[in-house]
């Protein structure tokens, strides 16, 4: 067993199974407490809520409880692993939720294989929730169940894998392409992985100016061209008129490089075919498309990145859904929008450039660190984080009419 298999096991194992645990925020000791907790005193916010939904916000945990729902059927890139081999990466969320953000998380795992039955069960439990946060579902199913329950609910309903990850690939490119002196518009960008994530990626990218024409999306199939009659709608809508067939063709000349599929698909001497100056997101979980060590050995101007936690420039969701929950939350929003998605954007790319505090170069055993091709996106422990993304998320919520505050 290797040493990081057997410390993993050990952490979720010891001393106590499991991440998270339920906290009381109330006295329960006396006799007084439990009448007031417990019954009779429970029946006074029943009927306040009776009479008035949004009184669940003022009685209740609902405004700062969100729903980790997951049917495990894309977990990380694991695949298909089924609703209960979910639990430890939803726990994690729930874990990060409180950590980064003291938003309180239940993680959910269901048995529900179809979009039908995710979609029924999950609507069933929103009133419990101030938000949900959908996990590892697979493509395309995931759109069309974050879809339906968007239309029944109104609370934000967020797939994390989609949007939580285009938020931070696009703050973490913005600052990648300025380094390397490029622009979005003029960039020809390669997306591995037409799924979830993939998807979500390039359409807040072609919102933030990138041009569709420059996109070249790559499946297990290969290139996502206008000649291919197997392309679901969402995949559809990135199809190229264009030769290229393979992920080797779409590289050559190609600026950008974003993995969001399996491991080790980019090979060395494919990256050594992009433009000078290239941007690599292997953001493959746990295992890149390409190591840092491989691609650095490939070429020494390539600005890298992954999803994990152990290389600089970690291109992940956790730096994205605990705060802009934490603001949803706040502003009591009914959705997270495309203006919030793109307030967070900005104020995580900006923090980037800023002076980085003690604290986060302690937690990550480094004399410094500044903005540059190492530090493209705020580690996840910066507690600035907290200050900036809420409330650039809050303030959008606002300004774009969903807040009910
Ligand atoms: N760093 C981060 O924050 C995040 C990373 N990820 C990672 O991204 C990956 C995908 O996640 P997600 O979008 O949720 O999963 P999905 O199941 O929705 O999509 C996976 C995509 O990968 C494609 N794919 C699989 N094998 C290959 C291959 N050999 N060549 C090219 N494409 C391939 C699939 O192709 P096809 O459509 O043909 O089946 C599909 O389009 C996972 O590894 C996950 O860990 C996801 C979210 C966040
Ligand atoms: C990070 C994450 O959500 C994933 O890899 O699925
Ligand atoms: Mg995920």
């Amino acid at each position: 067993m290797t040493d990081l298999k057997r410390k993993a096991l050990d952490y979720h194992r010891l001393p106590r199974p499991g991440k998270i645990e339920v906290a009381l925020t109330k006295p329960c000791e006396t006799q007084e407490d439990l009448s007031l907790a417990y019954t009779p005193g429970v029946a006074q916010p029943v009927l306040e809520i009776e009479k008035d939904p949004l009184a669940a916000y003022e009685y209740t945990n609902k405004g700062n409880l969100v729903g980790v729902i997951s049917n495990g059927s894309a977990i990380l890139g694991l695949g298909n692993r089924g609703a209960l081999a979910s639990k430890p990466v939803m726990e994690g969320k729930a874990m990060l939720f409180k950590r980064f953000a003291n938003v309180d998380a239940f993680d959910i795992e269901i048995d529900a294989p179809t979009v039908e039955a995710m979609v029924e069960t999950v609507a069933r439990m929103a009133p419990t929730f101030g938000g949900i946060n959908l996990e590892d579902i697979k493509a395309p199913e995931c759109f069309e169940v974050e879809r339906q329950l968007q239309e029944k609910l109104d609370i934000p309903v967020f797939h994390d894998d989609q949007h939580g990850t285009a938020i931070i690939a696009a703050a973490g490119l913005l600052n990648a392409l300025e380094i390397q002196s490029k622009t979005l518009e003029e960039s020809r960008i390669v997306c591995v992985g037409a799924g979830a994530a993939g998807i979500a990626i390039l359409q807040l990218l072609l919102a933030l100016g990138a041009r569709k024409e420059n996109i070249a999306l790559v499946d297990s199939k290969g290139v996502v061209h206008s000649g291919r009659d197997d392309l679901n709608p969402y995949k559809a809508e990135f199809a190229l008129d264009t030769s290229l067939r393979t992920l080797e063709d779409a590289l050559k000349n190609a600026d950008v490089f974003i993995g969001v599929s399996q491991k080790d698909l980019l090979k060395p001497e494919w990256l050594k075919t992009m433009a000078p100056k290239p941007i690599v997101f292997a953001m493959a979980n746990p295992d890149p498309e390409i190591r840092p060590e491989v691609a650095l050995a490939a070429r020494d101007d390539v600005i890298m990145a992954t999803g994990r936690s152990d290389y600089p420039n970690q291109v992940n969701n956790v730096l994205g859904f605990p705060f802009i929950f934490r603001g949803a939350l706040d502003a009591r929003a009914s959705e997270i929008n495309m203006t919030m998605k793109i307030a967070a954007v900005k104020a995580l790319s900006e923090l980037a450039r800023q002076p980085v505090p003690q604290v986060v170069l302690d937690a990550y055993g480094l004399e410094s660190l500044e903005f540059g091709p190492d530090y493209i996106i705020p580690k996840p422990t910066d507690p600035r984080l907290l200050d900036v993304v809420p409330k650039a998320v809050y303030d959008a919520a606002v300004a774009s009419g969903v807040a009910r505050i």
